[in-house]
């Protein structure tokens, strides 16, 4: 299948001499929900400015559905909506006006239905007529969305969509996303929050300085890097983990009342029952056992001190 957006080699350096992306391939499926994870100043919002337009890249190219979105700007353009970070809008404008005429923007022909099943959607139909300046900033969010979403594009950007929102506006932009994708609409968005990957995405990318670190489908990361823990609670806290037991990765916790096994999830052997024959063996008492799986958040922590200790080494 041809990807709907693909980008080769694409990097950027601003004037002020910052190489902000390095080198990024990336390939997007049609209709998928893509988490691009990064801590601050990654380089996400550069990475969509240059797919959108707004930013020149310095080197690569870009493909939406087939056409060079530098060369042929224009419907390039128009199959992608974007909801940026910051409020873009005309402050004195009412809501409806804005979005009919961002659609209009686009050279899409006007359709009421459309645009009031949009507000419908996003809650703001009630307020159609206000002006956005006397809006909440919940709302004025709200109608960051329709705007973006006004031209019906097939792709749509969040540049960090639930930064400082409310849980009902989380949760709805949540349904949103969801509606969006069953209607075929490919979503693209960036967050740091890890949960909000874990809960929408098809495929996670994790970016650190500029570098694409890894592209993979969400499950498949999680079975690949999930470490589990295992918590064992001691019927006698400990001071320190017994030498017997170092052929397993022990640490105490909870001041030495548990005792934590990591161990990786995908290997042929846990160790587990082996390590449970070895306490019983140096009669180490225990009355629960409580195991957990790591999250994106432990996966992408590890994974960014790794590289950032792979290149301190080079
Ligand atoms: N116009 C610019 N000129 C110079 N440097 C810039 C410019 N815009 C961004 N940068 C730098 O490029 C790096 C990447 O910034 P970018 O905004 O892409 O990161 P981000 O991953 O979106 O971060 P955040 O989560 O904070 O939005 C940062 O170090 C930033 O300071």
């Amino acid at each position: 299948m041809q990807p709907i957006l693909s980008l080769a080699g694409v990097g950027k350096t601003y004037k002020s001499g910052h190489r902000a992306l390095e080198a990024v391939d990336l390939e997007i499926h049609k209709g998928e929900i893509f988490a691009l994870l990064g801590p601050n100043g990654a380089g996400k919002t550069t990475m969509i400015s240059i797919v959108c337009g707004i930013v020149n890249p310095s080197e690569g190219t870009i493909t939406v559905d087939g056409h060079d979105a530098v060369r042929d700007y224009k419907k390039a353009r128009a199959m992608i909506g974007l909801v940026p970070q910051e409020l873009s809008v005309d402050m004195f404008e009412t809501v409806i006006a804005t979005a009919r005429f961002s659609r209009r923007l686009f050279g899409r022909a006007p359709d009421d239905g459309y645009i009031e099943q949009l507000l419908k959607d996003l809650s703001l139909w009630d307020k159609r007529d206000s002006k956005i300046m006397a809006l909440s900033g919940g709302m004025k969010r709200r109608v960051l969305i329709a705007k973006a979403l006004s031209h019906e594009p097939d792709i749509l950007f969040l540049d960090e969509p639930t930064a400082g929102v409310d849980v009902s506006l989380r949760r709805d932009m949540w349904k949103l996303i969801g509606r969006l994708r069953e209607r075929g609409v490919t979503i693209i968005l960036t967050t740091h929050y890890i949960e909000e990957a874990e809960e929408m995405a098809d495929r996670v990318g994790v970016i650190n300085n500029g570098r694409l670190l890894l592209v993979d489908e969400k499950s498949a990361l999680m079975k690949k890097l999930g470490k589990r823990e295992m918590d064992i609670a001691l019927v006698e806290p400990m001071t320190t983990v017994p030498g017997a037991l170092s052929e397993w990765d022990l640490e105490l916790v909870d001041e030495g009342h548990k005792l934590r096994y990591t161990f990786d999830a995908q290997a042929e052997r846990t160790g587990i029952p082996s390590l449970l024959r070895k306490l019983g063996d140096l009669d180490i008492g225990f009355k629960d056992l409580e195991t957990s799986k790591s999250s994106l958040e432990d996966i992408f922590v590890d994974l960014v001190s790794e590289r950032e200790q792979e290149e301190a080494a080079l």
